[in-house]
């Protein structure tokens, strides 16, 4: 069971996610990113290695660099081509490549500076390399920065289907620095956003409300109010990841969305629709499955559609074919003998795990597609 506590310290919140010898602290703050205390705890190995992107390595990589000096004798940067495609074999052994040529040992630390494509394969890069060293998270994306940097889920993208192949490795610290929003593209600050609008309808009602009240705040970048939603987001997960490490069972929830939102992903070949409008769209196709089954109130279906729409990401999805869809999402990971397991809505604030009859499904892509 995790324990949540959130200890403001000169101007940096944290949150402790509890999974006993590999718990971590979330740190989140502005200006964090050059800030050498951010970085408190991290073991102090001579080499360390900063991946990051062609996008983001210019803009944040020399800060970051400059902060960890006094830490690592050695900071070196390995810069990786930008973008979903790129979450793949081939730049995950530029990884491997660079690492073996600057003398990466057992102790060196990797440090992901990036989005989610940057963390997810910095992460798996740390959980093969020499069977594992220890990484840290610098998330520069809202999506990364309320989702993927927390939770230890790593890994690459296959043709047939999203992440499958990956290992659970957990950081051994996630650095928030909320300045790195200000230079973020409005579609990608859209994009973060359906995974923050994914946290209330699975676990926490008020936070959808809050949400829904928020939006324009969070449109405009205010500063405070993407700060709460950071945290709340980590909060969530956090507590989520404590008590289900490995997804056995609860961890699942964070999935909303996801087997309709992976299957677009995998289905228009990666980095057409960005991961989060994927998902937004997945939400709205898994709200109105709940409502279909009879789980959830039509209305309360609508409100989340309404929400994700108002965020400006899709609500209809791309028309792969209703027997293409069910061949993708019969590789989700959640699957078992062919049979695909959604997460569905029993109220907002309450996810189930349920398989779906095919029929149903095709009702919905039906009128979900365009
Ligand atoms: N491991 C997990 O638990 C988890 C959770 C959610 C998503 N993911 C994965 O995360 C990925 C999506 O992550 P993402 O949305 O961050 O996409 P991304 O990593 O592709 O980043 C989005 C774009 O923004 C650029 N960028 C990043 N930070 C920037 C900044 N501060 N200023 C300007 N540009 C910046 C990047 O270079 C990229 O072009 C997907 O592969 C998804 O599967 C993983
Ligand atoms: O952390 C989790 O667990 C999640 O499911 C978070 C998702 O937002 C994320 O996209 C994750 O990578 C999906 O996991 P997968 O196991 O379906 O690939
Ligand atoms: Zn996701």
């Amino acid at each position: 069971m995790s324990s949540i506590s959130v200890t403001p310290l000169s101007g940096i919140e944290t949150i402790d996610i509890a999974l006993g010898e590999r718990s971590y602290p979330i740190r989140i703050g502005s200006g964090l990113l050059r800030a050498p205390e951010s970085f408190a705890g991290v073991p102090r190995s001579p080499l360390a290695v900063i991946v990051s992107n062609t996008t983001v390595a210019p803009l944040y990589a020399q800060s970051l660099r400059d902060a960890l000096r006094g830490r690592h004798a050695q900071v070196e940067l390995i810069t990786l081509p930008d973008g979903e495609s790129h979450k793949d074999w081939a730049a995950l052994n530029l990884i491997f490549d660079a690492l073996l040529a600057r003398g990466a040992d057992r102790k060196t630390i990797l440090y992901a500076l990036g989005g989610g494509v940057v963390g997810d394969m910095t992460g798996f890069a740390a959980a093969s390399y020499m069977r594992g060293v220890p990484f840290v998270q610098v998330p520069t994306t809202l999506l990364a920065q309320v989702d993927s940097s927390v939770g230890g889920k790593t890994g690459i993208n296959h043709p047939r289907g999203k992440n499958m192949i990956g290992a659970f490795h957990q950081p051994v610290c996630v650095v928030v620095d909320l300045e790195t929003l200000s230079t973020l593209p409005m579609r990608e600050l859209r994009a973060g956003l359906a995974e923050v609008i994914k946290y209330g309808p699975i676990a926490d009602a008020s936070f959808l409300g809050w949400v829904e009240a928020n939006l324009d705040a969070l449109l405009a970048r205010d500063v405070a109010t993407l700060r709460h939603a950071v945290r709340r987001s980590c909060e969530i997960k956090a507590a989520v990841v404590g008590q289900d490490e490995r997804e056995a069972g609860l961890r699942a929830i964070l999935n909303f969305g996801h087997t309709f939102g992976h299957a677009i992903e995998a289905g228009l070949g990666y980095g057409e629709w960005l991961h989060g409008e994927a998902v937004g769209c997945g939400m709205a196709m898994a709200a109105e499955t709940s409502a279909r089954l009879g789980l959830l109130p039509e209305g309360d279906a609508e409100r989340l559609i309404r929400l994700i729409d108002r965020a400006g990401l899709p609500v209809k999805g791309p028309d792969l074919g209703a027997d293409r869809y069910l061949e993708l999402m019969r590789l989700d990971k959640k699957a078992e003998a062919g049979e695909i397991k959604f997460v569905l809505l029993d109220a907002i604030g309450h996810a189930v795990l349920r398989s779906v009859p095919d029929a149903t499904l095709r009702q919905v892509l039906a009128s979900r597609c365009t």
